[in-house]
């Protein structure tokens, strides 16, 4: 177990939070720029010290410890690799620096350029690696010392779009594999929902929920989490109040709507991502959005199936 109690105060800002983190978990810190997800991650590493509070693994205090004493592994946003080591040296840095004996040393290496697809590139040096490989190596290298605790800031941070998505099924596999105890840092929900067990979402140094990425997304805390977490259809006490509920804030779930059904809606925009469609309806004056297979034109009249019951009242 993993347990958090940090203040830390810059200027204009202060992060303040108590979390819990268990054993083999993976915690996402899902937030905006600026919310503190970076400063809560090197309080933990011990790259920065924090004003008040603990850092407590397995009912040790990691506060007064320096960072390489604290067993953890962490991969930052520019992780450099060392341009005049290969590969396979790369990985095995921390095990030289932590004396494995060398057969073990080479034992793990292989495991681990096995592990992230890298046999091939063993003896390459950084320089002559694709981006998508140096992330690999660079995730090699934390994970090769068997750390306790692993943080990882935005490890697909500087990717492209296809390699991203490449190593995120990547990413899930290893951190499962390994069962290391893990903080991630995000600011995409999708990747926060595709690798966590959990999911913190930061506001401002302050903790606004910490869940499951199923209950997070279908019960947000209020109306910013909502919108911060993907959902579209967030109904003002006015439009609420257009569909025939209370007049509050709700939030309507995908799931709670389908096409074919006695609303009379017509479709004002639909979007077409390949593998589905995306269709903005206006039914009754208020604007939905809704995902199907395949989605009648821009223009359309159509009939909506709304479950009413299934809206969730939000604060504010
Ligand atoms: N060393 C520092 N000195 C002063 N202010 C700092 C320092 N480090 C961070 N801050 C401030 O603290 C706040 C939180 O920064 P932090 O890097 O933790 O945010 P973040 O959520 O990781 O953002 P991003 O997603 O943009 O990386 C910001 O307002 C930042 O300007």
């Amino acid at each position: 177990m993993l347990e958090l109690s940090l203040e830390k105060a810059f200027p204009g800002f202060r992060l303040a939070l108590e979390l819990g983190v268990a054993e083999g978990e993976v915690l996402a810190l899902l937030g905006p720029s600026g919310s503190g997800k970076s400063t809560l991650l090197k309080l933990v590493a011990g790259l920065l010290a924090p004003d008040r509070g603990f850092i407590r693994f397995r009912g040790e205090d990691l506060t007064p410890l320096p960072p390489e004493r604290r067993g953890v592994g962490f991969l930052f946003q520019d992780y450099a690799l060392f341009p005049h080591l290969t590969v396979a040296e790369n990985i095995a840095f921390g095990l030289v620096e932590a004396r494995w004996p060398k057969v073990a040393r080479e034992a793990r290496v292989e495991e681990l350029l096995k592990r992230m697809e890298l046999t091939p590139h063993a003896r390459k040096r950084p320089q002559e690696l694709s981006g998508g490989e140096k992330q690999r190596v660079a995730l090699a290298r934390a994970l090769a010392p068997r750390p306790r605790l692993l943080l990882l800031d935005e490890p697909l941070g500087a990717l492209d779009l296809r390699l991203r998505e490449e190593l995120l099924f990547f990413l899930r596999r290893t951190l499962r594999e390994e069962g290391v105890t893990t903080l991630l840092v995000t600011h995409d929900q999708g990747e926060a929902f595709l690798l966590a067990h959990r999911v913190a979402l930061l506001r401002e140094g302050r903790l606004v929920q910490v869940g499951t990425p199923e209950e997070v997304y279908a019960r947000p805390k209020d109306a910013w989490t909502a919108r911060f977490l993907g959902h579209k259809n967030l109904l003002s006490p006015g439009e609420s109040a257009r569909l025939g509920l209370p007049p509050h804030l709700h939030l309507l779930p995908p799931k709670a709507m389908a096409l074919g059904g006695p609303w009379r809606g017509v479709v004002e925009e639909r979007l077409f991502f390949g593998g589905r469609v995306g269709l903005w309806v206006r039914v009754q004056g208020v604007r939905l959005y809704l995902e199907v297979q395949e989605g009648p034109p821009e223009g359309a009249e159509v009939g909506l199936h709304l479950d009413l019951a299934q809206a969730v009242t939000l604060e504010g």
